[in-house]
């Protein structure tokens, strides 16, 4: 069974794509609004009905019910409103973030947790702390989206298929994340090699902004592009895919970081992440990288003790 906590936007989306792509035969919905999560269920098992998806969806407001969960998908917690940073919502959100923390240690103590609460990568620290778990069974969601934003933009310029390109967004779910175009490739052409300084520096710039860009427009935060990426790794999990993402993570030593949670490629199967992979950077790009982690740092280091229990 899968568990989403938070049945908003992200978590009925994630919900809805995880269902048409049969991740698994249960799926339940928690959120601490009465009636919410039960009422998206039974519009979901309709759906489920005229679909022929032998796909059964649960709402409940009971942290207890996720007992049995082999993942935990998170996405409880206040999204941006128009203007509004991720790093503004950090003292509310680690608030809910480990409160849910304790209650899957609680009733699911051997799930892999997938987190999306912004500021991503502090809260994935919160996550980490709040439940306990080896850091492979914690793992922040948002480099799918990122990365996944770069390859659309990257490729409207390039006149070629998102699917064709390999991507890579590293640091952090934020203001400093950074896009790679010289490690992203099109089939083995790496993106600075096939667009101009101008063109990178859009696709860079409209995939850092793209959030932003959507929450202006609409009045609130993206939830169909997560909802993909929360059910590809969902995906990756439950079918112990083995499949190579990019993710938030806490880093024992990689790129000579510890102790934080970045954005890195790594795989992920049923265990959650099997192995972290190191990509090769310059000088300059190590010192982006590292400019982001430092970023995610100052992050961490503002979040109240109490959360961090
Ligand atoms: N990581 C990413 O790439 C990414 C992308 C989009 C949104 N987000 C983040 O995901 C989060 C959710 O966004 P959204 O648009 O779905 O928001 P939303 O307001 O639509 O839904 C959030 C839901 O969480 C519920 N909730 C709050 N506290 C809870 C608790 N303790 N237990 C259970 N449920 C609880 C609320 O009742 C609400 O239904 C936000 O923090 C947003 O910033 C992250």
């Amino acid at each position: 069974m899968i568990t989403i906590i938070g049945s908003g936007r992200v978590g009925a989306a994630a919900a809805i794509i995880m269902g048409l792509m049969k991740i698994d035969t249960k799926i339940l919905l928690i959120d601490i609004v009465k009636g919410l999560p039960q009422g998206e269920a039974l519009d979901m098992n309709h759906m489920s009905s005229i679909l022929g998806l032998d796909v059964e969806y649960v709402g409940s407001n009971e942290y207890r019910d996720m007992e049995g969960s082999d993942l935990v998908v998170v996405t409880a917690g206040l999204p941006r409103k128009p203007g509004m940073t991720r790093e503004q919502l950090l003292e509310a959100n680690a608030k809910i973030v480990a409160e849910i923390g304790r209650e899957i240690r609680k009733y699911a103590p051997n799930s892999v947790v997938i987190l999306t609460t912004n500021p991503l990568d502090a809260m994935t620290y919160v996550m980490w702390k709040a439940t306990g778990f080896p850091r492979e069974r914690v793992i922040g969601f948002s480099g799918v989206l990122d990365a996944g934003r770069l390859a659309y933009y990257a490729a409207k310029k390039l006149g070629a298929s998102p699917a064709s390109i390999l991507p890579i967004v590293l640091g952090q779910h934020g203001e400093s994340m950074f896009p790679v175009p010289s490690k992203s490739f099109l089939h083995g052409v790496p993106l600075s090699k096939l667009l101009t300084e101008e063109q990178l520096r859009e696709v860079v710039e409209d995939t850092v902004k793209a959030g932003a860009r959507i929450t202006e427009l609409r009045g609130f935060s993206s939830n169909w592009g997560p909802g993909a990426g929360l059910a590809i790794m969902a995906e990756a999990v439950k079918r112990d895919a083995k499949r190579s993402l990019i993710a938030s993570v806490v880093l024992q030593g990689e790129y000579g970081v510890r102790d934080i949670p970045v954005e890195v490629p790594l795989i992920l199967g049923r265990g959650g992440v099997v192995k972290i992979l190191e990509v090769e950077l310059t000088e300059e790009e190590k010192q982006k990288f590292m400019q982001s982690v430092e970023a995610v740092r100052k992050l961490v280091a503002s979040i109240p003790p109490a959360y961090l229990q």
